[in-house]
């Protein structure tokens, strides 16, 4: 069984090797380099030979099968139904030998992990809650479609030009739509309410967990100081420290959702530093 299990892995790894620079994909997208590889998919960036753009190709892999071209289906579903200037659009979507693609606009700039990660970036309690906000835009709009991101979290998170872009809906679904079973052991080690239909709540929550990480940024260590609560560790403003509660569940939330939210932002944000 294990011996099985490990050919079958190996197998994995030589159908789903990346393809190399210089690959033309459709008759149309040059490789020219590979962005990512996903549990279920392959991104590339891509010269689009017909337009000269730069894309985004996101391609099935073939050891995942018929789940990995499904999600490649459902992500081009959800995106197809959005227009918003800080959500890439979708371009294209085919399928090629055998895979399925999808062809992004390209956003030229730096994830927020990153720039937190890489680069020592530091972000103020200000600047926090106006990136925040940005982002507050394009989940509102996910939200006013009827679907909700699922995975609103910094590595999909890019800045350009000082502007945020929402990127990777992979995990997007339908207001009221579990998880799909099949991705459930995926998000096995994130906390509950995975395994619950999907409300704006989930994403309200995930954006209360970005805050979080972008709030740290800025947090320097005491020598030989125990780790305590964020609250403790943070010095933060009252009405930041209310915000996050509501966000994290441990206060009653944003019932009306992103629009409450964005006000509340706006609220506090001349008494942020
Ligand atoms: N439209 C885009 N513009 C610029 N970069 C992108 C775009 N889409 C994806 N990327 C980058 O490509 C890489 C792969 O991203 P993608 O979201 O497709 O999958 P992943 O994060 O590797 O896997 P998973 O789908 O499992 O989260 C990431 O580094 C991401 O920043």
């Amino acid at each position: 069984m294990e011996l099985q299990r490990s050919w079958q892995r190996l197998l994995g790894l030589w159908t789903d090797r990346p393809l190399p620079k210089g690959a033309i994909i459709a008759e149309r997208y040059t490789i020219c380099e590979l962005l990512g590889m996903g549990s279920y998919g392959l991104t590339y960036l891509c010269i689009d030979e017909q337009t000269g753009d730069e894309v985004a190709l996101k391609g099935s892999k073939p050891s995942k099968g018929k789940l990995s071209a499904r999600l490649l289906s459902r992500e081009a579903d959800v995106m197809s139904r959005l227009q918003h200037p800080a959500i890439p659009k979708l371009l294209n979507a085919f399928i090629y030998k055998g895979r399925s693609y999808i062809a992004i606009e390209y956003i030229r700039g730096e994830t927020l992990e990153t720039y937190i990660f890489e680069q020592g970036q530091r972000y103020s309690e200000r600047e926090c809650i106006e990136l925040a906000s940005q982002l507050l835009s394009p989940i509102a709009h996910v939200h006013q479609q009827g679907y909700i991101h699922g995975d609103v979290r910094i590595p999909n998170v890019i800045m350009k030009d000082g502007h945020l872009h929402l990127i990777d809906f992979g995990l997007a679904r339908q207001m009221g739509e579990p998880l799909l079973p099949e991705l459930k052991r995926r998000m096995r080690e994130l906390p509950a309410p995975e395994d619950e239909p999907a409300t704006p709540d989930q994403d309200l929550q995930d954006l209360g967990h970005f805050l979080l990480f972008m709030l740290y940024s800025a947090y320097e260590p005491e020598k030989g100081k125990a780790p305590a609560s964020w609250q403790e560790e943070l010095d933060l403003q009252p009405d930041l420290v209310i915000m996050l509660e509501r966000l994290l569940g441990l206060r009653p939330g944003y019932e009306a959702g992103a629009s409450e939210l964005q006000a509340e932002m706006q609220r506090i944000l001349p008494k942020l530093h």
